[in-house]
């Protein structure tokens, strides 16, 4: 108890240096729950129907859950008790001590500031693909972390690179063109601690994803809000879903056929949230470019050819740490 007492978030104000300009501020005016984003059944053996569903979605909303998906609930259930005991038991202390770790980055509340204040969150990334290799130098405590951990991810790289071959079909472009395209597959967990006053502090800014695909697994505290039509909207906690969202890449390929969009993440007064986001990613030397296929005299592209690491490296697409993560092999 002593401990929890020690933590940066255990306060009864919203220090200053948390509160957003007024114009990026969630405020107190409540949120709807957005009930079109649509829930994709994968379960179905309509795959037709399936592909045409995923489609509308990522051209529509950018944004989809999927159920039936083929992971036993308990992968992710543990998965997410694991990251949450993970961000119980880091010490204040310890998460100072970032810059000595191989293998993994620690962002707390300390260092996260976007535009002069700091984010509500706690948050750790480390490379997920290939397994054996960098399961070696992630965390090892908990004692369960890499097993559990080692599991969740490689259930969502099987899933990913199916909804990645649905959205090739989809698009027409030739089976097999996000192999690839997929090589890099980055974990992101994030920890939004009970906040005395949500309504002045963001746990992520409003941002695009600068991946093919994310996979995101939010449990069933919702926090996680996205632009619809220029409102915001709180995307749904479904039983058992992972909502996936159009990244920047493949907005690129499809040249604009599928929309990445702006989403954010916010706090709530009541418990925390623990998120895990698997960014699915292109390798930094290869070429992103809208897929020749689909272009024509009436369908030109509205995008340059780009190699994945300028793009990171311009827009710094995991903030402070891109370089050591593009560079991390
Ligand atoms: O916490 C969430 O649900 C959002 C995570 C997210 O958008 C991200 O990590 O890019
Ligand atoms: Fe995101």
């Amino acid at each position: 108890m002593e401990k929890h007492n020690t933590k940066w978030f255990n306060i009864e104000c919203v220090p200053h240096c948390f509160k957003f300009p007024q114009e990026e501020r969630p405020g107190d005016a409540p949120i709807p729950i957005c009930n079109k984003i649509p829930v994709i059944d994968l379960g179905k053996s309509q795959k037709n129907e399936t592909i045409k569903q995923l489609l509308q979605a990522g051209q529509e909303f950018g944004f989809f859950q999927v159920i039936n998906h083929g992971i036993p609930e308990n992968v992710a259930t543990q998965t997410l008790s694991t990251f949450e005991e993970f961000f119980n038991n880091m010490t204040d202390e310890e998460k100072v001590n970032v810059a000595s770790r191989k293998g993994w980055i620690f962002t707390g509340s300390q260092e996260e500031v976007k535009n002069g204040v700091h984010l509500w969150r706690d948050n750790i990334k480390h490379r997920c693909h290939p397994l054996e290799k960098c399961m070696q130098s992630w965390p090892d405590k908990p004692a369960t972390y890499r097993e559990v951990v080692g599991r969740y991810v490689a259930e969502i790289r099987m899933l990913s690179l199916t909804i990645l071959e649905l959205i090739c079909q989809g698009l027409g472009i030739e089976s097999g063109y996000f192999n690839e395209q997929s090589e890099v597959q980055l974990l992101s967990a994030n920890n939004y601690p009970a906040c005395p006053d949500p309504s002045l502090t963001l746990g992520i800014l409003k941002h695009l994803d600068p991946s093919l695909i994310t996979i995101i697994y939010q449990g069933n505290v919702s926090g996680l809000q996205v632009l619809v039509d220029g409102k915001w909207m709180c995307v749904e906690t479904v039983p058992n879903a992972f909502v996936v969202n159009i990244g920047n890449q493949l907005e690129i390929i499809s040249n604009g056929k599928l929309r990445s969009v702006e989403h954010r993440a916010v706090t709530n007064s009541k418990e925390a949230r623990t998120s895990i986001a698997i960014f699915v990613n292109p390798t930094p030397n290869s070429t992103v470019e809208p897929a020749k296929v689909l272009l024509n005299d009436s369908n030109p592209p509205l995008y340059k050819s780009i190699l994945y690491k300028d793009f990171i490296n311009a827009s710094k697409g995991f903030g402070v740490h891109t370089d050591v993560i593009q560079n991390d092999s």
